[in-house]
């Protein structure tokens, strides 16, 4: 039971009796406006940046304002509950962290802050397989739990490597990303010739992994003088590179093996030729609950329960793959429909504030995952700013909640507004 809202309202505004404000802005206007100052041009363009003409990142935004709150009045809400389990682990709120790499472009200390803002918030971390610091470094600080992003290598033992590590090192569950088998079109990084990962950022995972050492060895030698296992120096320059520098290794290490570290990430980071069929391995591959992210068609989402996923995260990446895809919050009631409760159903891509949360959960959503916010709020202010954009989301979505005269967000009422073809709610 929840009364979160207006804990963080009192905090703020006792605060504020002696002069303190809030370490970030409390909305996302003007906490991007706010954050991009404090980013570098390159880190800015990388994150905020979209596909093409970003209309799929605005098309996000425009389905949420196409659905309207209907409060009810007098039903005697006190406390709100908006506790959901997920496979096993109950989660007191109905958010998790998107997985988002490269993170050490914003900030020096990069996942290990990310973890212990979630922490702070009470809230999981979905680790990224692009993060700036190996999974084994993150999981210890994020106490409220986390689940482990993968992106399916072109080498199945580094598939299966990342993977054992996830449950070495207690993760709750693997995400496979499945709409980034190659990267899309995204002009705002184009336009700068600037990628993160060929700089060598974001691919600590990689070079803290013993079979990728042996890829970047076999890269740095020549495929006839490659020996079969990494030898002590490569590995020991490759964790130097993941624990010491990720950002600069580049030109801070002599060996010719950083260079090709980012060579191999770029060769081996992601095979365009998945098919079901790898899905299908995935069983007997790990122990892990598996969720699919990136489902946006009710087929796709029968079909992943077909193969045995424990659930289905609907994404378009933030609009950052493909322009003109369809928005999340248009694909989630058909996806609602076809899972029909048998697996959790999450959603990210478009998730502003607790407004926003309340009306994805309105419509079916599990569970939803926060993207961008949390990465402005750790270019503005580290862990602090993780952990407060959070918590602003959730203080919202209590509020939301409370107003609208519903002790859980299946309660909110909702109508469809101004829409051409106005979406059916799903029958729950
Ligand atoms: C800078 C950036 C990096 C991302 N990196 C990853 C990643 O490594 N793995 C992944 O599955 N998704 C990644 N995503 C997608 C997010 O997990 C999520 O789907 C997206 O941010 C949701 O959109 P929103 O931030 O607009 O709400 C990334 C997104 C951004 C903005
Ligand atoms: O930038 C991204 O959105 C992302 O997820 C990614 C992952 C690997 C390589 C390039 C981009």
């Amino acid at each position: 039971m929840s009364q979160s809202g207006r804990v963080r309202q009192d905090e703020v505004y006792r605060a504020g009796i002696t002069g303190r404000r809030p370490a970030v802005p409390t909305a996302f206007p003007a906490l991007e406006r706010r954050a991009r100052w404090a980013m570098s041009r390159r880190a800015h363009a990388y994150v905020a940046g979209g596909a093409g003409s970003e209309e799929t990142v605005r098309a996000n935004r425009a389905a949420f304002e196409r659905w309207r709150v209907v409060p009810r009045m007098l039903r005697g809400v006190g406390e709100r509950d908006t506790a959901v389990e997920l496979f096993g682990r109950r989660h007191e709120h109905p958010l998790l962290l998107a997985p988002i790499g490269a993170s050490d472009l914003v900030h020096r200390r990069a996942d290990l802050a990310v973890a212990e803002g979630a922490a702070h918030a009470g809230v999981s971390m979905i680790v990224s397989n692009q993060a700036g610091f190996p999974m084994e470094e993150i999981a210890p600080r994020a106490t409220a739990g986390w689940w482990s992003q993968l992106y399916w290598s072109t080498s199945d033992d580094l598939v299966d490597s990342f993977l054992a590590r996830a449950e070495a090192s207690g993760a709750g569950a693997v995400v496979v990303t499945l709409d980034t088998t190659t990267l899309g079109w995204r002009p705002r990084d184009l336009d700068l010739g600037h990628l993160p990962f060929a700089r060598g950022l974001g691919i600590a995972q990689y070079t803290s992994d013993p079979v990728f050492a042996r890829l970047a060895q076999e890269t740095a030698d020549g495929p006839r003088r490659s020996s079969p296992r990494p030898t002590p120096a490569a590995v020991r320059t490759l964790l130097e590179i993941s624990r010491h520098h990720p950002g600069r290794f580049l030109d801070n290490l002599r060996s010719p093996l950083p260079r090709a570290a980012v060579e191999t990430f770029l060769r081996v980071y992601s095979r365009p030729t998945l098919s079901w069929d790898d899905i299908a391995t995935l069983r007997s591959r790990t122990r892990l609950p598996v969720v699919l992210k990136g489902v946006l068609h009710p087929d796709d989402a029968r079909r992943a329960l077909d193969h045995g996923v424990d659930g289905v995260l609907v994404s378009n990446h933030g609009g950052r793959q493909i322009d003109g895809s369809v928005p999340t919050l248009d694909a989630l009631p058909g996806v609602v429909e076809a899972v029909a409760g048998r697996a959790p159903v999450l959603l990210d891509s478009g998730i502003r504030s607790g407004a926003d949360a309340a009306r994805a959960l309105a419509l079916g959503a599990t569970a939803v995952c926060l993207g961008r916010p949390w990465v402005y709020g750790l270019a503005l202010a580290g862990t602090a700013g993780v952990a407060q954009v959070v918590r602003d989301v959730l203080a919202e979505l209590d509020l939301t909640l409370a107003l609208a005269g519903a002790r859980t967000p299946a309660d909110v009422e909702l109508e469809a507004f101004a829409s051409a073809e106005p979406a059916a709610r799903p029958a729950r």
